[in-house]
Protein backbone atom coordinates (compact mmCIF):
# COMPACT_ATOMS: atom_id res chain seq x y z
CA UNK A 1 0.00 0.00 0.00
CA UNK A 2 1.09 3.49 -0.95
CA UNK A 3 0.13 6.82 -0.14
CA UNK A 4 -2.20 8.47 -3.39
CA UNK A 5 -1.90 11.95 -4.36
CA UNK A 6 -5.19 12.53 -5.93
CA UNK A 7 -5.09 13.79 -10.08
CA UNK A 8 -7.16 16.80 -9.30
CA UNK A 9 -4.88 17.98 -6.79
CA UNK A 10 -2.08 19.48 -9.67
CA UNK A 11 -4.96 21.90 -10.54
CA UNK A 12 -1.90 23.95 -12.48
CA UNK A 13 0.16 24.11 -14.81
CA UNK A 14 4.74 25.39 -15.25
CA UNK A 15 4.78 28.82 -16.20
CA UNK A 16 6.14 28.94 -19.74
CA UNK A 17 9.10 29.53 -20.60
CA UNK A 18 10.44 33.36 -20.96
CA UNK A 19 7.93 34.72 -18.22
CA UNK A 20 10.75 34.06 -15.46
CA UNK A 21 14.49 32.15 -15.64
CA UNK A 22 14.50 28.92 -15.42
CA UNK A 23 15.23 28.33 -11.19
CA UNK A 24 17.50 25.72 -12.38
CA UNK A 25 19.59 25.75 -15.49
CA UNK A 26 22.37 23.60 -15.87
CA UNK A 27 24.18 23.35 -18.89
CA UNK A 28 26.43 20.38 -20.27
CA UNK A 29 27.64 19.97 -16.96
CA UNK A 30 31.02 18.00 -16.08
CA UNK A 31 32.07 16.84 -12.99
CA UNK A 32 34.48 13.89 -11.43
CA UNK A 33 34.88 12.56 -7.78
CA UNK A 34 37.85 10.46 -6.92
CA UNK A 35 39.07 11.02 -10.16
CA UNK A 36 36.46 9.67 -12.24
CA UNK A 37 34.07 11.28 -14.21
CA UNK A 38 30.47 11.41 -13.14
CA UNK A 39 29.12 13.57 -14.96
CA UNK A 40 29.28 13.73 -18.26
CA UNK A 41 27.46 16.83 -20.15
CA UNK A 42 24.04 16.90 -17.81
CA UNK A 43 21.50 19.31 -19.31
CA UNK A 44 18.81 19.90 -16.72
CA UNK A 45 16.45 22.52 -16.60
CA UNK A 46 14.21 23.27 -14.03
CA UNK A 47 11.03 25.76 -14.85
CA UNK A 48 9.10 28.20 -12.33
CA UNK A 49 6.59 25.81 -10.74
CA UNK A 50 7.81 22.91 -12.01
CA UNK A 51 8.28 19.64 -10.80
CA UNK A 52 11.01 17.23 -12.13
CA UNK A 53 11.89 13.91 -11.41
CA UNK A 54 15.25 13.04 -11.85
CA UNK A 55 14.90 9.09 -12.33
CA UNK A 56 18.06 6.47 -13.32
CA UNK A 57 19.84 3.53 -11.88
CA UNK A 58 22.26 3.53 -8.70
CA UNK A 59 25.34 5.25 -9.73
CA UNK A 60 24.06 6.92 -12.69
CA UNK A 61 25.08 10.61 -10.98
CA UNK A 62 21.74 11.62 -9.72
CA UNK A 63 22.87 13.09 -6.05
CA UNK A 64 26.05 13.96 -7.90
CA UNK A 65 23.85 16.08 -10.64
CA UNK A 66 21.78 17.70 -7.65
CA UNK A 67 25.19 18.17 -5.73
CA UNK A 68 26.17 20.43 -8.38
CA UNK A 69 23.05 22.48 -8.59
CA UNK A 70 23.84 23.13 -4.66
CA UNK A 71 27.42 23.63 -5.33
CA UNK A 72 28.22 21.08 -3.25
CA UNK A 73 30.13 19.09 -6.17
CA UNK A 74 32.24 21.62 -8.16
CA UNK A 75 31.67 21.93 -12.05
CA UNK A 76 35.03 20.87 -14.63
CA UNK A 77 33.19 22.10 -17.43
CA UNK A 78 29.59 23.89 -18.24
CA UNK A 79 27.29 26.11 -16.96
CA UNK A 80 24.94 26.51 -13.75
CA UNK A 81 22.41 29.69 -13.33
CA UNK A 82 20.17 29.45 -10.50
CA UNK A 83 17.34 31.57 -10.70
CA UNK A 84 18.62 33.73 -14.15
CA UNK A 85 22.01 34.26 -11.92
CA UNK A 86 25.16 32.73 -12.82
CA UNK A 87 25.98 30.21 -9.84
CA UNK A 88 29.41 32.92 -8.87
CA UNK A 89 27.17 35.41 -8.37
CA UNK A 90 24.36 33.17 -6.75
CA UNK A 91 23.43 34.16 -3.09
CA UNK A 92 20.24 33.87 -2.77
CA UNK A 93 20.38 30.75 -0.71
CA UNK A 94 16.93 31.46 1.06
CA UNK A 95 15.43 30.53 -2.43
CA UNK A 96 16.26 26.80 -2.21
CA UNK A 97 15.60 23.84 0.23
CA UNK A 98 17.58 20.85 0.11
CA UNK A 99 17.01 17.41 1.68
CA UNK A 100 19.82 14.90 1.56
CA UNK A 101 20.16 11.71 0.72
CA UNK A 102 19.20 9.81 4.14
CA UNK A 103 22.13 9.01 5.74
CA UNK A 104 21.81 6.86 9.40
CA UNK A 105 24.91 9.13 10.60
CA UNK A 106 22.50 12.07 11.52
CA UNK A 107 20.63 9.99 13.55
CA UNK A 108 23.27 10.75 16.04
CA UNK A 109 23.44 14.15 15.91
CA UNK A 110 22.99 15.87 19.95
CA UNK A 111 20.20 17.72 18.96
CA UNK A 112 16.37 18.64 19.00
CA UNK A 113 14.05 18.56 16.24
CA UNK A 114 13.04 22.10 17.02
CA UNK A 115 16.86 22.74 16.76
CA UNK A 116 17.33 20.95 13.75
CA UNK A 117 14.70 22.63 12.06
CA UNK A 118 15.43 26.20 12.95
CA UNK A 119 19.05 25.51 11.12
CA UNK A 120 16.82 25.90 7.88
CA UNK A 121 16.08 29.47 9.08
CA UNK A 122 20.03 30.40 9.12
CA UNK A 123 19.83 31.98 5.56
CA UNK A 124 16.85 34.48 6.78
CA UNK A 125 18.09 35.66 10.16
CA UNK A 126 21.75 34.97 9.57
CA UNK A 127 23.76 35.83 12.97
CA UNK A 128 20.79 37.80 14.97
CA UNK A 129 18.51 36.25 17.63
CA UNK A 130 15.84 34.55 16.29
CA UNK A 131 12.73 36.55 16.11
CA UNK A 132 9.05 35.61 16.32
CA UNK A 133 8.48 35.23 12.80
CA UNK A 134 11.28 33.08 12.36
CA UNK A 135 9.84 30.89 15.84
CA UNK A 136 6.40 30.48 14.10
CA UNK A 137 8.11 29.42 10.84
CA UNK A 138 9.63 26.85 12.26
CA UNK A 139 6.39 25.69 14.17
CA UNK A 140 4.37 25.89 10.86
CA UNK A 141 7.72 23.75 9.07
CA UNK A 142 7.23 20.99 11.68
CA UNK A 143 3.11 21.05 12.10
CA UNK A 144 3.01 20.64 8.13
CA UNK A 145 5.14 17.25 8.45
CA UNK A 146 3.05 16.64 11.31
CA UNK A 147 6.39 16.55 14.06
CA UNK A 148 5.31 19.70 16.23
CA UNK A 149 4.51 17.45 19.10
CA UNK A 150 7.80 15.82 19.01
CA UNK A 151 9.67 19.56 18.83
CA UNK A 152 11.17 19.45 21.61
CA UNK A 153 12.81 15.85 20.93
CA UNK A 154 16.20 14.80 20.48
CA UNK A 155 16.64 13.54 16.77
CA UNK A 156 18.84 10.80 18.09
CA UNK A 157 15.50 8.73 19.10
CA UNK A 158 13.16 9.31 15.47
CA UNK A 159 12.58 6.46 13.51
CA UNK A 160 14.33 6.87 10.05
CA UNK A 161 10.77 8.01 8.52
CA UNK A 162 10.49 10.88 11.38
CA UNK A 163 14.01 11.71 10.41
CA UNK A 164 13.05 12.29 7.28
CA UNK A 165 10.15 14.74 7.94
CA UNK A 166 12.69 16.88 10.48
CA UNK A 167 15.06 17.05 7.10
CA UNK A 168 12.10 18.05 5.01
CA UNK A 169 10.67 20.25 7.91
CA UNK A 170 14.07 22.12 7.68
CA UNK A 171 14.21 22.71 3.99
CA UNK A 172 10.63 23.92 4.45
CA UNK A 173 10.99 26.52 6.83
CA UNK A 174 12.25 29.02 4.62
CA UNK A 175 9.28 28.69 1.83
CA UNK A 176 11.36 27.97 -0.64
CA UNK A 177 10.94 28.58 -4.27
CA UNK A 178 13.32 25.93 -5.05
CA UNK A 179 12.93 22.82 -2.91
CA UNK A 180 15.92 19.61 -4.13
CA UNK A 181 14.86 16.08 -2.70
CA UNK A 182 17.18 13.30 -2.62
CA UNK A 183 15.11 10.31 -2.43
CA UNK A 184 12.65 11.33 0.12
CA UNK A 185 10.93 8.36 -0.54
CA UNK A 186 13.99 5.77 0.71
CA UNK A 187 12.98 3.43 3.55
CA UNK A 188 10.19 5.70 4.46
CA UNK A 189 6.62 4.15 5.94
CA UNK A 190 3.61 4.42 4.09
CA UNK A 191 2.27 6.95 6.75
CA UNK A 192 5.55 8.83 5.98
CA UNK A 193 5.46 8.63 2.77
CA UNK A 194 1.49 10.22 3.14
CA UNK A 195 2.70 12.81 4.69
CA UNK A 196 5.48 13.43 2.48
CA UNK A 197 3.20 13.49 0.16
CA UNK A 198 0.76 15.70 1.27
CA UNK A 199 3.48 18.22 1.74
CA UNK A 200 5.05 17.90 -1.38
CA UNK A 201 1.39 18.66 -2.81
CA UNK A 202 0.63 22.32 -0.58
CA UNK A 203 4.01 23.41 -1.53
CA UNK A 204 3.77 23.20 -5.51
CA UNK A 205 0.33 24.48 -4.57
CA UNK A 206 2.29 27.46 -3.47
CA UNK A 207 4.10 27.80 -6.25
CA UNK A 208 7.33 26.25 -5.22
CA UNK A 209 9.47 23.90 -8.43
CA UNK A 210 10.73 21.19 -7.31
CA UNK A 211 13.52 18.83 -7.93
CA UNK A 212 13.43 15.07 -6.86
CA UNK A 213 15.73 12.00 -7.08
CA UNK A 214 13.42 9.31 -7.10
CA UNK A 215 13.66 5.84 -8.01
CA UNK A 216 10.40 5.20 -8.75
CA UNK A 217 7.77 7.85 -9.44
CA UNK A 218 5.37 6.26 -7.10
CA UNK A 219 2.54 8.00 -5.30
CA UNK A 220 4.31 11.21 -6.27
CA UNK A 221 3.68 10.33 -9.73
CA UNK A 222 0.26 12.77 -10.31
CA UNK A 223 2.68 15.86 -9.15
CA UNK A 224 5.14 15.37 -12.07
CA UNK A 225 5.32 17.05 -15.00
CA UNK A 226 8.34 16.33 -16.22
CA UNK A 227 11.27 13.15 -15.49
CA UNK A 228 14.62 13.17 -16.65
CA UNK A 229 16.83 10.29 -16.46
CA UNK A 230 20.15 9.67 -16.39
CA UNK A 231 22.40 6.81 -18.00
CA UNK A 232 26.38 6.55 -16.81
CA UNK A 233 25.99 10.29 -15.86
CA UNK A 234 24.26 11.70 -19.24
CA UNK A 235 20.60 12.27 -20.21
CA UNK A 236 19.28 9.77 -21.57
CA UNK A 237 15.37 10.44 -21.46
CA UNK A 238 14.21 14.28 -20.77
CA UNK A 239 10.13 14.19 -21.48
CA UNK A 240 6.86 14.44 -19.88
CA UNK A 241 6.51 11.18 -17.00
CA UNK A 242 6.33 7.87 -18.41
CA UNK A 243 4.09 5.57 -15.84
CA UNK A 244 6.42 2.35 -16.08
CA UNK A 245 9.77 4.30 -15.68
CA UNK A 246 9.84 3.75 -12.37
CA UNK A 247 10.07 0.06 -12.56
CA UNK A 248 13.09 0.39 -14.80
CA UNK A 249 14.97 2.40 -12.54
CA UNK A 250 14.96 -0.31 -9.80
CA UNK A 251 18.63 -1.02 -8.59
CA UNK A 252 19.94 -3.62 -10.19
CA UNK A 253 17.86 -2.31 -13.45
CA UNK A 254 20.51 -0.25 -15.28
CA UNK A 255 18.84 0.75 -18.54
CA UNK A 256 15.76 2.22 -19.38
CA UNK A 257 13.13 1.90 -21.60
CA UNK A 258 10.95 5.07 -22.64
CA UNK A 259 7.72 4.11 -24.47
CA UNK A 260 7.85 7.51 -26.18
CA UNK A 261 10.73 8.44 -28.73
CA UNK A 262 9.71 12.04 -29.24
CA UNK A 263 11.62 13.36 -26.29
CA UNK A 264 14.69 11.68 -26.88
CA UNK A 265 17.80 13.53 -26.29
CA UNK A 266 20.20 10.68 -26.78
CA UNK A 267 18.40 7.56 -28.40
CA UNK A 268 21.18 5.37 -28.67
CA UNK A 269 21.58 5.11 -24.75
CA UNK A 270 18.17 3.89 -24.94
CA UNK A 271 17.51 0.16 -25.52
N1 LIG B 1 32.53 10.88 -2.76
C1 LIG B 1 32.72 10.11 -3.82
N2 LIG B 1 33.95 9.74 -4.23
C2 LIG B 1 34.15 8.98 -5.32
N3 LIG B 1 33.14 8.54 -6.11
C3 LIG B 1 31.89 8.85 -5.74
C4 LIG B 1 31.61 9.65 -4.59
N4 LIG B 1 30.28 9.82 -4.52
C5 LIG B 1 29.74 9.16 -5.55
N5 LIG B 1 30.71 8.59 -6.29
C6 LIG B 1 30.52 7.78 -7.50
O1 LIG B 1 29.88 8.59 -8.46
C7 LIG B 1 28.95 7.83 -9.21
C8 LIG B 1 27.59 8.50 -9.16
O2 LIG B 1 27.15 8.51 -7.82
P1 LIG B 1 25.75 9.18 -7.41
O3 LIG B 1 25.64 9.05 -5.94
O4 LIG B 1 25.63 10.52 -8.03
O5 LIG B 1 24.73 8.19 -8.15
P2 LIG B 1 23.17 8.03 -7.93
O6 LIG B 1 22.57 7.95 -9.30
O7 LIG B 1 22.65 9.07 -7.03
O8 LIG B 1 23.11 6.60 -7.25
P3 LIG B 1 22.09 5.95 -6.18
O9 LIG B 1 20.81 5.69 -6.91
O10 LIG B 1 22.75 4.68 -5.78
O11 LIG B 1 21.95 6.91 -5.04
C9 LIG B 1 28.96 6.42 -8.62
O12 LIG B 1 29.76 5.60 -9.43
C10 LIG B 1 29.59 6.61 -7.27
O13 LIG B 1 30.32 5.47 -6.89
Amino acid sequence: MSAVIPAAAKARHPREAGAAPAVVCLCDAVASLGGRPVLRGVDLKVRPGEVVALLGANGSGKSTTVKSVIGAVPLERGGLELFGTPFAKFRAWHRIGYVPQRTTAAGGVPATVREVVSTGRLPQHGLFPFRRKDRAAVDRALAQVGMLDRAEDGVAGLSGGQHQRVLIARALVGSPELLIMDEPMAGVDVTSQQVLADTLRQEVGRGAAVLLVLHELGPLEPLIDRTVVLRDGCVAYDGPPIPSTGQHALPGHDHVHPHEDDHLTTPGLLA
